[in-house]
């Protein structure tokens, strides 16, 4: 029995599975149960785009704003109707491997969050081909690094990301700020049906090409960094919520529980939640709706901390 809580890397079940079956556990799509793979992926993009399009129609924001010089390097700001010196911020990471996705059909969140108070920011990162993970990391770096300095009196900077968007954040637990001279004010994570090895990733058909070597992978891998390294975590108070759709793949499961496990072996304030009838994408879209579960915990935490 492993009372270790570690994760025994040499036993990994993906280690096992043919490319065939790796491709089909790293293919979020496929794993739907109300639409075909393609009908899924068609309706998440349509989703977005009409979402996006509600939140600029009826938020006040502040679009295409740079964070840094490169051109992809924009994010927009989305905020609630009374703007103070001390809002919360919820700062979101789309996901699409890497690889599709933009900051213009991920707004999902913006209208049930900035209804209670709550700035919502989504980020646009320089996607592959163009950009490298580590690129990306670097960006999504600076992106908070931007908000911080921005609103230097925010009421808390809570990251959200989604499947690779999830990575992204989850890096940020990893992240050296003092080479930006700032520390954010990060209050809590958000991590939704992410993946925190890269390892499985780079023997999938869609991802090889994103991750040329295993050095390159683990540089990436919020996971193998934690469980190789440990060191205290650099913010002790910050809430980290690991969830996963009950539908998606047992290797989404596996990631996500093993991720929720090796943070709280490390000392991290981590909470588990696998979401109820919900697929790798709806899991997303539901954020739309104030009812939704989880939209009800990301504002039950960002407010038990600030009311
Ligand atoms: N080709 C992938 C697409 C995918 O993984 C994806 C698409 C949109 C948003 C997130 C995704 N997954 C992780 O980032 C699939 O078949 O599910």
């Amino acid at each position: 029995m492993d009372v270790s809580g570690g994760n025994h890397r040499h036993e990994a079940p993906w280690k096992r599975m043919s490319k065939e079956e790796l491709d089909n556990q790293y293919s979020p799509s496929r794993w739907v149960v109300r639409l075909g793979a393609e009908e899924a992926m068609r309706t998440y993009s349509q989703i977005g785009d009409e979402v996006t399009k509600r939140a600029r129609a009826t938020r006040r924001s502040l679009l295409d704003v740079p964070y840094g010089a490169g051109e992809g390097e924009k994010l927009d700001i989305y905020l609630p109707e009374a703007v103070s010196e001390v809002m919360p911020f919820l700062v979101f990471f789309h996901g699409g491997y890497w690889q599709s996705g933009s900051k213009d059909t991920s707004a999902f969140m913006v209208n049930p969050l900035t209804a209670q108070g709550v700035a919502v920011v989504i980020v646009a990162y320089d996607i592959a081909p163009k950009g490298t993970l580590d690129q990306m990391v670097d960006q999504v770096t600076q992106s908070i690094v931007f908000v911080q300095k921005q609103y230097p009196g925010n009421q808390g900077i809570y990251l959200c990301g989604h499947s690779a968007g999830a990575h992204l954040a989850a890096m940020m637990l990893l992240a050296d700020w003092t080479k930006h001279g700032v520390m954010p004010n990060l209050k809590g994570f958000f991590l939704l049906s992410g993946v925190y090895d890269l390892e499985p990733i780079m023997h999938t058909s869609e991802n090889a090409p994103l991750l040329p070597t295993l050095e390159d992978a683990q540089r990436n891998s919020p996971l193998w960094h934690l469980e190789t390294a440990p060191t205290q975590p650099s913010y002790p108070a910050c809430r980290i919520l690991v969830t996963v759709g009950q539908h998606d793949s047992p290797e989404f499961h596996r990631q996500s529980r093993e991720f929720y496990q090796t943070l709280c072996h490390g000392g991290w304030k981590a909470s588990f939640e696998e979401l109820h009838d919900m697929d790798h994408f709806e899991i997303l879209w539901n954020l739309t709706q104030e009812d939704y579960v989880l939209t009800q915990i990301i504002l039950k935490t960002i407010f038990q901390e600030s009311r």
